[in-house]
């Protein structure tokens, strides 16, 4: 067995609260949330790492990104700190994307350590946020620890969810960036890093982000640098096929540049039926990188 897998995955998680709570110290945390149009989901979320708010958790945060619906005031009743992508580095015309919350939510916080959660997620459990601050704790070599769970697709309870995982950026990795096969869940939107990481690498402002900052890591830290964490069970709202060949192309498009591999900045062409013929549905694709933040100048918002 690959000893990074021994060594840096924890497939059965144990730390007492207290031990963590220990193992802190001084140190500061922030939850982060992007969420765009979660008004459904988004409280269930935040009702999930609340408690440890004022222990583990020093701050906990949405960034909003650009909903249309109730996220933002659904997410305040529920009791976090909602802040909108253009509250923070206002001069800067937003992004339309996932990463660009992510990249913003650094000026937005304060926390040493931060800890990603996607909005959508459907109950997910107690434990996400304070396994995944455990390597960060205990191990000051890591600093990018990313989560792993069975994915079941829709309702069935099969495993069938991380499909652009299991068709792209698995075999991507494997050609690619083969010492980072072991990653389970290369994609997951469930993981935590040290702000010192986060600070000084760029964001894709789209769904590149993950495999950007993951590709990243590796070639800063090495393996080492890297630990995953056993969440158990990951339900979420499971985009239909078409909306992932985007995020395939964004996910391709960012490993591809980190790689230093040439790649177009041709987006998408999908197809769609119209009365028995097949048309053209391009799609734009945004493949563009932030970068790292701390070469922006910019008062952190706190
Ligand atoms: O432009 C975007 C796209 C996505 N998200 C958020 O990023 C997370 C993951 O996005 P999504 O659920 O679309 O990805 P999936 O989990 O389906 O791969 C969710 O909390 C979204 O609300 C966001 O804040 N801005
Ligand atoms: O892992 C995946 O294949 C995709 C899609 O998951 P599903 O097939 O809908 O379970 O979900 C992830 O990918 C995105 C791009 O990195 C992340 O931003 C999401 O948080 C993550 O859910």
């Amino acid at each position: 067995m690959h000893s990074w897998f021994t060594e840096n995955t924890y497939q059965s998680p144990s730390w007492t609260e207290e031990e963590l709570l220990q193992a802190k110290g001084s140190r500061t945390v922030s939850v982060v949330l992007p969420a765009l149009d979660e008004e459904p989901t988004v409280a269930g979320v935040i009702e999930s790492v609340r408690p440890l708010v004022g222990s583990l958790v020093d701050e906990l945060v949405v960034v909003d990104s650009g909903s249309t619906d109730r996220t933002a005031a659904v997410a305040s009743a529920a009791g976090a700190r909602v802040v909108h992508r253009t509250d923070v580095l206002p001069e800067l015309e937003p992004l339309p994307g996932k990463g660009e919350v992510l990249w913003r939510s650094l000026a937005a916080t304060s926390g040493d350590l931060l800890v990603f959660l996607d909005s959508d997620l459907v109950s997910p459990a107690p434990w996400f946020v304070p396994r995944l601050l455990g390597p960060l704790f205990f191990d000051d070599d890591v600093h990018l620890v990313k989560s792993f769970y069975r994915r079941p697709l829709g309702a069935s309870d099969d495993a069938g969810g991380g499909r652009v995982t299991e068709l792209v950026a698995r075999p991507l990795l494997a050609a690619l960036r083969p010492e980072l096969a072991m990653v389970v869940q290369p994609l997951s939107g469930e993981y935590a890093a040290r702000r010192s990481f986060l600070e000084s690498v760029p964001f894709a402002a789209g769904y590149g982000v993950e495999i950007g900052l993951l590709l990243d890591a590796h070639s800063r830290y090495g393996l080492a640098g890297l630990a995953q964490v056993n969440l158990g069970v990951r339900r979420h709202r499971n985009r239909p096929l078409a909306q992932l060949g985007v995020m395939a192309r964004q996910v391709l498009g960012t490993a591809l540049a980190r790689a230093g591999v040439a790649g177009s900045a041709a987006g998408l062409t999908q197809f769609v039926e119209v009365m028995g013929e097949w048309l053209p549905d391009p799609q734009e694709v945004l493949l563009a990188d932030r970068p790292p933040i701390n070469e922006v100048a910019w008062p952190p918002v706190r």
